[in-house]
């Protein structure tokens, strides 16, 4: 497959682009209430221009009409990528389908909240991945000092992540969530069922009582022991990562109540009616990929880094490795040609100011281009004392300017050479709203993207090996494995 990227004419720096008395117009965008700025990138006009006929060429149009439609756009499986449509979005039916299983969801918190299952006040979801990075994400951003339930979300299968919840949870209080899209994933369905016994093993009665399942396979969720009744099923059509709308919010419509889900939903929905009706050089996801895509395609950029200043999207950059990487970190067309060109960059990042402390040394004097995205929200939350904010955000605004504009000195080791591109995100606050918009915005850019790098972002079959070696070594050994694992395996299982 061949495809030439658009050059960039002039090489200027950063600090010449602003001659532009333009620049901060064209390359600024308010979109679902969020602030926009790739101003500090190497975008210019042209460069917009030449991109937006490339993802002309290369027909985004008719690959975001045919996601918002509900067509096959996941070719390797067959079928529709339906997360829009949970948020109301999408095919009629899909829509219809999305909010009959929402309004099954309601009436499950309207019945744990009248007490049906009990005196409940503790919240034990269990899911890895996409069934419990987005519930994570929004619980610990927003969670605190609800006044409602104690939600905790474990993945990991070390016994240690369980643990940690199980320590400070009362078995005879608490709700047993069990996320799992294909309810077969060997970490869940191990922690899942530990917690069970620990539930039983502390008295509680009837502990599969105590037992959600949010499931697109509800027969094997039936199978473990599930209650009908308590099992909330979603579409096949969404994928694990692109399923914090569907019954995998469960935890952030009850931690956080329903409103709050709503409000999730519709700042999603408000994103994706500016994705799809924004014409490209005014298109915040679209605009983000075509700066993604300088980077990687014209400037070699292999990781790009995000940093939250703000401690209540801390886990912001894991939610985005997923998104983004295992979307787009592929290496074929959905045709199986290879792709000439490189694909997704390395996601990663941290926090604000902390992380300044740490990595920003490489970022200002490293020899390495690293494309920065910092997201700040202007509101501090309720429990913030405004002087920390201020100072937050004076750190964040800060260094953007200070990668780009650098400084010179006599002495080369404290010279910096600047010219080092960064874009900002910048929400009035943090809340369902604006996290639902920011969120689904990070989708449509990763679309966006692999529109135009040929990818099927809604697949991932990459994530498979791994998992069939362990089963392999679990259930058959070692044999036939190379001698450096054989020797792991023998030092750790003796
Ligand atoms: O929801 P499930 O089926 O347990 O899968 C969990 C995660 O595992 C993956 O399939 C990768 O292993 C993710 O895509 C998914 O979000």
């Amino acid at each position: 497959m061949g495809m030439t990227w658009p050059t960039a004419r002039e090489p200027h720096t950063l600090t010449q682009l602003f001659a532009d008395p333009d620049r901060l117009q064209q390359l600024t965008l308010e979109a679902a209430g969020i602030y926009f700025d790739w101003s500090k990138t190497h975008l210019t006009a042209q460069l917009v221009g030449d991109f937006a006929q490339l993802a002309d060429e290369r027909g985004l149009t008719a690959a975001r009409d045919a996601l918002f439609a509900g067509k096959v756009v996941n070719t390797s499986e067959g079928r529709p990528a339906e997360h829009t449509a949970e948020r109301g979005e999408g095919a009629p039916e899909s829509v219809a389908r999305a909010r009959a299983f929402h309004n099954r969801m309601r009436a499950l918190i309207d019945a744990i909240e009248a007490g049906a299952l009990g005196d409940i006040r503790h919240v034990l979801h269990i899911g890895i991945g996409g069934s419990a990075l987005g519930p994570d994400l929004l619980i610990d951003a927003l969670g605190r000092d609800t006044g409602r339930y104690d939600v905790a979300i474990v993945s990991n299968v070390d016994g240690a992540a369980l643990e940690e919840a199980t320590r400070r949870f009362d078995p005879n209080a608490t709700l047993l969530v069990i996320a799992s899209k294909t309810f077969t994933t060997s970490e869940t369905m191990l922690n899942a069922a530990s917690a069970l016994a620990w539930m039983a093993q502390a008295g509680v009665e009837d502990p599969y009582g105590r037992v959600i399942a949010l499931t697109a396979s509800p027969d094997k969720a039936m199978e473990w022991g599930v209650d009908e009744t308590r099992i909330l099923p979603f579409a096949e059509s969404v994928g694990g990562r692109y399923s914090l709308w569907s019954s995998i919010g469960f935890p952030v419509a009850l931690g956080l109540g329903w409103d709050a889900f709503e409000s999730l939903l519709e700042g999603a929905a408000e994103m994706d009616r500016h994705f799809r009706f924004a014409e490209p050089a005014r298109n915040a996801p679209v605009l983000a990929a075509f700066a993604d895509l300088y980077y990687t395609q014209l400037r070699d950029c292999e990781t790009r880094a995000v940093f939250a200043y703000d401690e209540r999207l801390r886990l912001l950059p894991s939610y985005l490795q997923q998104l983004e990487m295992e979307s787009n970190g592929k290496r074929v067309t959905p045709a199986g040609e290879a792709i000439a060109w490189p694909t997704a960059p390395i996601t990663w990042g941290g926090v604000g100011t902390d992380a300044q402390h740490a990595v920003f040394q490489l970022l200002h004097q490293g020899t390495r281009l690293v494309p920065v995205e910092f997201v700040a929200a202007v509101e501090a939350g309720h429990h913030q004392d405004e002087a920390h904010h201020q100072a937050l955000l004076t750190n964040c605004f800060a260094q953007g300017a200070a990668l780009m504009a650098g400084k010179t000195s006599d002495d080369p080791q404290r010279a910096y050479p600047g010219d080092r591109p960064s874009s900002t995100i910048l929400l009035d606050a943090v809340d369902p709203a604006s996290l639902g918009a920011l969120i689904a915005f990070y989708e449509h850019r990763t679309f966006a993207n692999a529109v135009l790098l040929g990818i099927n972002p809604f697949d991932q079959f990459g994530v498979e090996l791994g998992k069939q070696i362990a089963k392999s070594i679990e259930q058959e050994g070692t044999e036939g494995f190379d001698p450096s694992t054989q020797a792991l395996i023998a030092r750790a299982f003796g």
